[in-house]
C-alpha cells in the first residue's frame, strides 16, 4: 500500500490560532495523518476534486490468494469501545457466551460453538482482517465496514441489521455566520465562497467515505483533512469550514453549535454481521456455523420487537371467534391467532363459553391491540415477552446462498 498524495501539495505557513482566527482564514491549517505519517500543515491546493483512492489509513486489503488451513472458524468482535460490550451481549442473548477470562485477553472460546473462536480486534481491522483471511465472520458498524472495506467483493452482509450502535454518517456545519441560513448541501454547495484555490474544506476520520460522497453529488472544490476524534471541534478552530463524522443523538453536534443539512447524510449505519465470501465457500464448517449464528440471531431479533398477548373471548365457535378478531387490524399475529377452547365446569356440567386466543404483537403496537381485543369482547388481557421466534427458515440465509451463488 502507499501513501496517496496529490502531486502539488503545498506547504504554507503555520496558522494562528489566536480566538481572533478567522472561519475563512485564506491558508488554514490541516493535518493529515495517514498511519505513523504525520504531515502538519500541509495544504491541497488544486487537487479539489475528491479522491476515491485508496490510501495508508483506511486502505482495503486485497484477499489472499488461497484461504489458509486452520482447524477453528474466527468470529472477530469489537475489543473496545461502545460496540465491545452491546456484541457480547447480544451473542448472551442468543444463548452464545463469549468465554473472556479477562478484558486484556483477546481470544474467547464459545461452549455452543466448538469450532469457533472469538478474536477481540478493533472495528476497523475486523474489516481488514476479513479481507486479509485472518477473521472468517465479524460484527462491526456499517459505517466501518463501508469506510474499510471499499465495497470489496470478499465482504458479505449476513445480518445488515443487528439493532444496536445506531447512527449516520452525516454531514455538518456551523449554524452561525455566514452558514446560518445554509440547510442542504446543495446550498452549501453553491456558496460562492468555494473555489479551486479556497475550497470547502471537510475534516472527517471518513477519508474514503467523504471524497466518494462528494465527487458522486459533483461537488468539486472540497478538499479534507483528518483527526482522529472529536471533530466537532474543526469548525470553531478555523480547521475546517465542516465535517463529516457519526451522528446518534445529535448532541455532539448541538454542543459545538453544529447543524446536519438536508442531502447531506452519507450513510445510515448500525452494527452487521459480516463474512468473507472465501471463508464461507471454501472453510470447512464456516458456512454451517453462520448459519447456526443467524438462526439464532434471527430468533432473538424478531421476537425483541413482539409481546405474546393472550386473552380471554366469550363466543359460539373457534371460527366465530377468529373472524372477530380478525376484523381489528392489529390482532392478526405473525400467521394468524391461535384460539383455543376454554373449558369451564358449571353445575356438573363441561361446557365452552370462552376462547383463549393468542397473538404476537408489535411492541410498538400493543396498546392499540389490547383497545381492539377489547373492542371485539377480550377479556384478562396478559402480556408476557417473547425470546425467539424459529421460523421455518430465516430469509436472510436463503439471501445469503443466493449472495455465495450456491
Ligand atoms: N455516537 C454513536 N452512537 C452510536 N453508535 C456509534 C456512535 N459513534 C459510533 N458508533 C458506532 O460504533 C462504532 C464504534 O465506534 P467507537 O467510537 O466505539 O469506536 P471508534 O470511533 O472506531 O474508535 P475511537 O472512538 O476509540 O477512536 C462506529 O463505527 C459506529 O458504527
Ligand atoms: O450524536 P452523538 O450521540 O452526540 O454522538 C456523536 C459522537 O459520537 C462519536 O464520537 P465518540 O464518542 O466515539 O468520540 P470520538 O470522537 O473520540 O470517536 C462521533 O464521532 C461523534 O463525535
Ligand atoms: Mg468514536
Amino acid at each position: 500500500m502507499s501513501i496517496l498524495l496529490p502531486a502539488n501539495l503545498q506547504q504554507c505557513p503555520s496558522p494562528s490560532l489566536s480566538p481572533s482566527t478567522p472561519l475563512f482564514s485564506p491558508c488554514p491549517s490541516t493535518a493529515f495523518s495517514f498511519g505513523r505519517t504525520r504531515l502538519r500543515c500541509l495544504r491541497l491546493v488544486t487537487s479539489c476534486v475528491a479522491s476515491v483512492q485508496s490510501t495508508v489509513a483506511n486502505g482495503s486489503v486485497p484477499a489472499p490468494a488461497v484461504v489458509v488451513e486452520r482447524e477453528q472458524i474466527r468470529l472477530g468482535l469489537p475489543s473496545k469501545g461502545r460496540m465491545a460490550a452491546d456484541s457480547i451481549d447480544l451473542l448472551k442473548d442468543c444463548q452464545i457466551f463469549v468465554k473472556q477470562v479477562n478484558p486484556r485477553q483477546y481470544v474467547a472460546q464459545i461452549p455452543q460453538l466448538p469450532n469457533t473462536e472469538v478474536w477481540f480486534q478493533r472495528p476497523k481491522d475486523i474489516v481488514r482482517k476479513l479481507l486479509s483471511g485472518d477473521l472468517d465472520l465479524g460484527i462491526v458498524g456499517l459505517d466501518t465496514l463501508s469506510e474499510y472495506g471499499q465495497e470489496n467483493e470478499d465482504l458479505i452482509i449476513v445480518h445488515e441489521a443487528l439493532n444496536f450502535g445506531d447512527c449516520h454518517l452525516s454531514i455538518a456545519i456551523p449554524n452561525y455566520g455566514i452558514y446560518e441560513n445554509i440547510n442542504s448541501l446543495k446550498e452549501l454547495a453553491e456558496m460562492p465562497q468555494w473555489s479551486e484555490e479556497r475550497p470547502l474544506r471537510v475534516a472527517t476520520g471518513f477519508t474514503y467515505l467523504g471524497p466518494k460522497f462528494m465527487e458522486e453529488n459533483g461537488i468539486k472544490h472540497v478538499t479534507f483533512s483528518t483527526a482522529d476524534g472529536a471533530l466537532e471541534a474543526a469548525p470553531a478552530m478555523g480547521i475546517a469550514d465542516c465535517i463529516l463524522d457519526l451522528v446518534s443523538s445529535g448532541t455532539t453536534l448541538k454542543e459545538n453549535n453544529l447543524k446536519e443539512i438536508e442531502g447531506g447524510v452519507v450513510l445510515e449505519s448500525q452494527a452487521a454481521l459480516v463474512a468473507s465470501r472465501r471463508a464461507l465457500t471454501e472453510r470447512k464448517g464456516a458456512l454451517n456455523t453462520v448459519h447456526e449464528i443467524l438462526e439464532r440471531l434471527e430468533a432473538h431479533l424478531k421476537a425483541d420487537g413482539q409481546f405474546t398477548v393472550v386473552a380471554n373471548m366469550r363466543g359460539n365457535s373457534a371460527q366465530e371467534v377468529a373472524e372477530r378478531v380478525l376484523s381489528q387490524p392489529s390482532l392478526s399475529g405473525l400467521q394468524g391467532p391461535t384460539i383455543s377452547p376454554v373449558y369451564c365446569k358449571q353445575e356438573g356440567k363441561v361446557s365452552i363459553d370462552y376462547y383463549a386466543i393468542v397473538i404476537c404483537v408489535p411492541k410498538k403496537a400493543l396498546y392499540e391491540s389490547v383497545k381492539q381485543l377489547r373492542a371485539v369482547g377480550g377479556s384478562g388481557v396478559l402480556i408476557s415477552p417473547l425470546t425467539y421466534i424459529f421460523d421455518e427458515e430465516t430469509p436472510r440465509w436463503g439471501q445469503l446462498l443466493r449472495k455465495l451463488k450456491i
